[in-house]
């Protein structure tokens, strides 16, 4: 299958420092691929080149077999959804207000007619009915970060971009987001996150892609990518990997030899 999202040979370069060294990345319908890797590896960027917020110096993304620049804001908006990893605080609106945004790429079309169900079917999906009126710069931290991925659900795209989505959430609410993440990917997405919780990475991705220094340094599957000597080396700390007896993924933690302190 054409993969949804296509990018070759990409490069990019902040004030003549090689921020990503050219890489390739496809991204497929049905898949939840999780970008892994140290502070500073580059994933945040990756993912703005990927969405186009950010112009690659060298190379070509294809969204949905068409050049992505040749898209324009509103298709590109029906087609790909971003979370950024600061979501925005938008003064003065409510949560149901923000979710509704990610329904703006549907005015004028067909599809556009159903957005009170959409955004209802989401508040409920995402746990948000009853903070639906709250204005979002009373929430907190995670509750911010719920409205902004639950207004990444109500765009209803083919690609999904998550950047850190769960940085800020409890573990109920990292569990059930990235469970619906994986929904996604189910339904015939193509999705595509960034995660620090190694562990979390392991047990929701179909492909792992390791970043280092902005260079791809592995990707395919779990077991391919998540091994306790690679993870070592990339991140500079030993941390360990096993089999889960009981279901047999593999378990990812770092190594705390409290002992030998
Ligand atoms: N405006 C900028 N000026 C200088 N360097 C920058 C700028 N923006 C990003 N960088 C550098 O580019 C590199 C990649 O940053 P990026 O945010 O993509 O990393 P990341 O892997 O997402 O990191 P983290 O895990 O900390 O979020 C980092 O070394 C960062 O310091």
């Amino acid at each position: 299958m054409n993969p949804l999202l296509q990018a070759e040979n990409l490069s990019y370069s902040i004030k003549g420092k090689p921020v990503i060294h050219p890489l390739d990345v496809r991204l497929r319908a049905g898949e939840l691929c999780v970008v892994i890797g140290p502070n500073g590896a580059g994933k945040s960027t990756l993912l703005s080149l990927l969405a186009g917020s950010v112009r690659p110096d060298a190379g070509s993304i294809e969204l949905a077999g068409k050049p992505l620049r040749s898209w324009g804001a509103a298709q590109a908006g029906r087609l790909r959804s971003v979370m950024d990893q600061d979501s925005h605080v938008a003064f003065g609106f409510s949560v149901a207000e923000v979710v509704r945004f990610g329904r703006t790429p549907w005015r004028h079309t067909p599809q556009g007619a159903d957005d009170e169900h959409i955004i209802n079917a989401v508040l409920a999906r995402t746990g948000l009915h009853g903070l639906a009126g709250r204005t979002v710069t009373t929430l907190s931290g995670g509750e911010r970060q719920r409205t902004a991925f639950a207004r990444v659900l109500a765009q209803q795209t083919r690609v999904v971009m998550l950047d850190e989505p769960v940085a800020a959430m409890d573990i109920k609410h990292a569990e059930s987001t990235l469970g619906i993440a994986r929904d996604l990917a189910r339904e015939g997405r193509a999705v595509v996150a960034v995660l620090h919780d190694l562990d979390a990475a392991a047990a929701y991705a179909d492909r792992l892609i390791l970043l280092d220094a902005g260079r791809i340094v592995a990707q395919g599957a779990v077991a391919e990518v998540a091994r306790s000597a690679l993870l070592s080396e990339v991140y500079g700390t030993r941390i360990d990997t096993w089999i889960d007896p009981v279901d047999g993924r593999v378990r990812v933690a770092p190594a705390r030899n409290f002992a030998r302190r």
